[in-house]
């Protein structure tokens, strides 16, 4: 018997009876609104749920005490000094958000043409690292591995004669990704899409004794207008010269995921992401049915400034707007969001039950 959208062919052919009770009624056996015909049928047959445990928080973290500073095109978000992200620690922990993301702002006067900073062991993330995992050590903390909001250039990775250097760029993640998991970060996550970088990282913690320390890979991450806010957030918006187009996904292209995805899962990630997020669900959907591996969507600074921005004017339903959002990455088959929605969205699941 071929069965097509779950119901046998064969039986769409069966015959009618004539009339029914109701008069004007149409002919129709199959009622697919009956499903939906009120709240608990609905729960019923729903495929898809988003939990708190869906959900990884990023923090952007900024020098200082006692300090929230509004990034501009990203309303509702501050970046943080390190005792404020202590306290929005807490609210994750009582969220039960199992996972927190860091960026920091790193002062201009800090960044240079090599991003040296990032290799600075007492950095404003591995402070931050120390101090949340100090008083909650129980929390899971993602730190990102990229030169981006350390160089004087904006760019991932080093630069010569206006290329950005893969080789010589790995080294210093592997430099970098050493200190934020001997400051306690649980999870290092490669943004920087250099080749390579996952199997020298791996290496370098495995040589240093850092069995347990997970890798996330930003496997398949494309070149993307959605970053702008994130740029405005770190503040490499303004010193980024070009683009990013040499080392991060041409926006055209799926296949060209896969293989980068089946690479860094070679190479030793335990967890691979796709970035951004809603303009690329397609691109989820791929790498979850081919690789079977927990994959992670972010969903970008700029997916957030879009729906924060139109609610912000009465344009849409802000709240309904996030909530779906989140949801179509888990029908998509994420297994979790790094998402700015995290808290609000987890206090909303909450207030459900
Ligand atoms: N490599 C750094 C990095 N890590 C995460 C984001 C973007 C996150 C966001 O937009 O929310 C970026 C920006 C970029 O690649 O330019
Ligand atoms: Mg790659």
């Amino acid at each position: 018997m071929a069965i097509k959208y779950g119901r046998p062919i064969e039986l769409r052919e069966v015959a009618r009876r004539e009339g029914t009770a109701v008069p004007h009624a149409l002919d129709l056996t199959v009622r697919p609104r009956r499903n939906r015909k009120a709240e608990w049928a609905r729960r019923m047959v729903r495929e898809n749920v988003l939990t708190t445990d869906d959900l990884i928080w990023p923090l952007f973290l900024i020098d200082g005490t006692n300090k929230r500073e509004q990034v501009a095109s990203m309303p509702g978000i501050d970046r943080l000094s390190v005792d404020q992200a202590v306290r929005e620690a807490e609210r994750a922990m009582k969220l039960t958000i199992p996972c927190l993301a860091l960026f920091p702002y790193t002062d201009p006067s800090l960044r240079d043409e090599e991003g040296s900073e990032a290799t600075n062991p007492n950095n404003l993330v591995c402070q931050a690292v120390r101090a949340i995992k100090k008083e909650f050590p129980e929390i899971g903390i993602l730190c990102d591995v990229a030169l981006d909001p350390f160089t004087s250039h904006g760019h991932d990775g080093l630069i010569s004669d206006g290329k950005i250097l893969n080789d010589e760029t790995v080294a210093v993640l592997v430099r970098q990704a050493l200190v934020q998991a001997e400051a306690g970060c649980d999870i290092i996550a490669p943004s920087d899409m250099m080749d390579g970088r996952v199997a020298a990282i791996r290496e370098g913690l495995d040589r240093a004794g850092l069995l347990d320390v997970q890798i996330m890979a930003y496997a398949a991450k494309y070149a993307s207008a959605f970053y702008g806010p994130f740029r405005d957030a770190i503040g490499s918006a303004k010193t980024l010269t070009g683009d990013k187009r040499t080392y991060q996904m041409d926006s055209a292209n799926t296949d060209e995921a896969l293989r980068e995805v089946e690479l860094d899962i070679a190479e030793g990630a335990d967890m691979v992401m796709v970035k951004p997020g809603m303009p690329y669900l397609d691109v989820v959907r791929r790498v979850k049915d081919t690789f079977a591996m927990p994959t992670f969507a972010y969903q970008v600074s700029g997916e957030y400034a879009m729906i924060a921005a139109a609610a912000n004017n009465g344009w849409l339903d802000g709240e309904r707007a996030m909530m779906e959002s989140l949801l179509a990455f888990k029908r998509a088959g994420a297994d979790g969001v790094l998402s700015y929605f995290a808290p609000k969205a987890a206090e909303k699941l909450r207030s459900q039950g």
